[in-house]
């Protein structure tokens, strides 16, 4: 399936001289197409700076980061991300920014009428294309931010702590809708989060990071039979052990960094 990441010996230096700060160092990982991966590690670790390389708006200082074979070259319609602040133009409706990058990317506009109505529908959001952001929940523009970047068609969406500002229930909707959204579209997802539980949740395997340079530290293939409701899913013992394995090989970099 197309979609594939292959990140070889990356290395990403921020700065020169006293300025210097290596932020990740020879890591390799390769995210299978169409494949949910969650990244976790501890606070500066590099998640952030990973996914910003694999979107292409920073330059690898060594390595290279390929989408199916093909080493990128800055941002491209392949790859989408999500951000966590959801960064919409408040002066656009719900309509308008989804159809936002098609309009720069020329689609015509009755084509992009109905790409945008698809995604809208697709995360609920039918009825409230004409709102504006500051009329809807945290939730609802997180959700008109992820309709905004599948509505590029990307091959891979890069998303960065998505639901990190939102509520226990809303944060746990809308990993609901992501998995259904995977389940239907089969987009690469690399997902970056502080929380263990979401990660083992969300996403096929997880790759752990060390701390401060980060690079590749475990990965836990994540096997869990997710056919029941969140509820089965969330207390069976499969899934205390998956969120066992990963907070103790976490929790041991974040130890290492307290002693320091
Ligand atoms: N633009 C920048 N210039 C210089 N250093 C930077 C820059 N961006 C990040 N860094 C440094 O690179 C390292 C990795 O930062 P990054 O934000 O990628 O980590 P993170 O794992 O996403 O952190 P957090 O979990 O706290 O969001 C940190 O030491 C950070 O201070």
């Amino acid at each position: 399936m197309d979609g594939r990441v292959t990140i070889s010996e990356l290395e990403k230096v921020y700065g020169e001289g006293p300025e210097r700060t290596k932020a990740i160092e020879n890591l390799s990982f390769e995210v299978e197409g169409g494949e949910f991966v969650s990244v976790v590690g501890p606070s500066g670790c590099g998640k952030s700076t990973l996914l910003y390389l694999i979107a292409g708006f920073l330059d690898v200082t060594s390595g290279t980061i390929a989408v199916d074979d093909e080493p990128i070259d800055g941002p491209g319609t392949d790859r989408g991300v999500v951000f966590q602040d959801y960064a919409l133009f408040p002066w656009r409706t719900v309509f308008e920014n989804v159809t936002y990058g098609l309009e720069e990317d020329g689609v015509p506009k009755e084509e992009r009428q109905s790409i945008a109505q698809k995604y809208i529908d697709l995360v609920d959001l039918d009825g409230f294309e004409d709102k504006y952001p500051k009329e809807l929940s945290g939730g609802m523009k997180q959700r008109v931010g992820i309709a905004r970047t599948l509505a590029y068609e990307p091959k891979i969406l890069l998303m960065d702590e998505p639901f990190g500002a939102l509520d226990q229930p809303l944060r746990e909707a809308l990993q609901d809708q992501l998995r259904d959204i995977w389940d239907d579209l089969g987009k690469t997802i690399v997902f970056i989060t502080h929380d263990v539980e979401e990660a083992v949740y969300l996403s096929e395997r997880v790759l752990i990071m060390t701390r401060h340079p980060g690079t590749k530290k475990t990965v836990t293939e994540v096997g869990l039979d997710r056919s029941g409701t969140r509820e089965d899913i969330v207390t069976s013992d499969a899934f205390a052990d998956y969120k066992n394995s990963v907070w103790k090989s976490l929790h041991e970099e974040t130890q290492t960094e307290v002693k320091l």
